[in-house]
């Protein structure tokens, strides 16, 4: 069988060029048939991917080589055909779709697991959600509203982030953000409506719906989402202090954040989110606009694990 690689060459401050060219030594050193394509800008991991599912009917392997917005884009790419069995080989900077469904982290390992699962076809399905909003899609890893998306926003467009990233400081560029925009952005009101039942936040920081417990790199958002039980954990920051607001960007490392009096958690199939000003919003760390929007689970799709 042929193994069709999805590469963004961009991931991990560039360095997935050079892990592309390691996984492709290691693919021809074990004799593997493969076809590779490379993304050269944001949308054609998504636009790749679909063309590569529609050259044909028969089962086929598409593996994506990134980070989560590579993951996120091939996904998009392919939710619809059922023909497509998905893998992952983690190297972005952030990797969280590998840590929320246990493949490995270091793309090494990652590479030889999956060696490993194309022999037997060890495949297992996992939840992927839809997204209505501005812009409509999938997504594998979480939905964030607020600021936390508000913070993403401003990283992504800031002038230090691939500077800093290349001194391995980037980081420091959430951490700046973080800071600054604490006494800046203002909580909203918040309706949220899981499955049949409707609550309002009056203060509402952010709020995640999880389809596996990390995001923004390793932090334990949902720490009991489960990406195979076909529904989704919602949390919700509301009413909190600044202050208190830092802390739980520390406690989040480990989930430690669930114990506070101003996290709520709610599990549900359907959610519909909406503020009563246009809401900053990301699917799996990727800018989707603003406003309202609706989230449902979506059919599982198979991933080579
Ligand atoms: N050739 C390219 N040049 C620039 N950007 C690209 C290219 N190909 C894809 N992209 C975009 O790069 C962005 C980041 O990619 P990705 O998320 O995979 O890597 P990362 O940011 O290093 O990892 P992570 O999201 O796990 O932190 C995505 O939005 C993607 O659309």
């Amino acid at each position: 069988m042929v193994l069709y690689f999805i590469v963004n060459p961009s991931a991990k401050n560039e360095k997935c060029k050079e892990i592309w060219k390691k996984i492709e030594r290691a693919l021809q050193h074990h004799h593997i048939r493969y076809h590779v394509v490379f993304t050269k800008k944001q949308g054609d991991g998504m636009k790749l991917a679909q063309q590569i599912a529609e050259q044909t009917y028969e089962p086929l392997i598409l593996i994506a080589v990134g980070g989560d917005g590579t993951m996120h884009e091939v996904m998009n790419g392919v939710a619809m055909y059922d023909h497509v069995t998905v893998g992952y080989i983690p190297a972005g900077t952030g990797n969280d779709f590998a840590r929320g469904i246990n493949i490995p982290i270091t793309w090494r390992k990652a590479l030889s697991q999956m060696l490993l699962r194309v022999k037997d076809m060890h495949v297992e399905l996992y939840d992927i959600g839809t997204f209505k909003g501005v812009k409509q899609g999938v997504f594998v890893n979480s939905v964030g509203c607020g600021f936390d998306a508000h913070i993403s926003r401003k990283v992504n467009h800031s002038r230090w982030k691939h500077l800093l990233n290349r001194l391995y400081l980037g980081k420091f560029v959430y951490v700046f953000y973080l800071l600054k925009e604490l006494f800046i952005y203002k909580p909203t009101v918040v309706q949220l409506t899981v499955d049949e039942k409707q609550y309002t936040f009056s203060n509402a920081w952010l709020v995640t719906v999880a389809n596996h417990p990390y995001y923004g790199g390793g932090m334990k958002i949902a720490p009991f989402a489960l990406s195979n039980d076909q529904c989704f954990d919602i949390v919700v920051v509301d009413n909190i202090s600044r202050l208190k607001l830092l802390a739980l960007f520390v406690t989040v490392f480990w989930g430690g954040h669930i114990r506070m009096k101003e996290v709520h958690t709610f599990q549900g199939k359907y959610i519909h989110i909406c503020g009563n000003t246009s809401l900053p919003l990301h699917a799996d760390g990727e800018q989707i606009g603003e406003g309202d929007i609706t989230i449902s689970v979506n059919k599982q799709i198979r991933v080579l694990k």
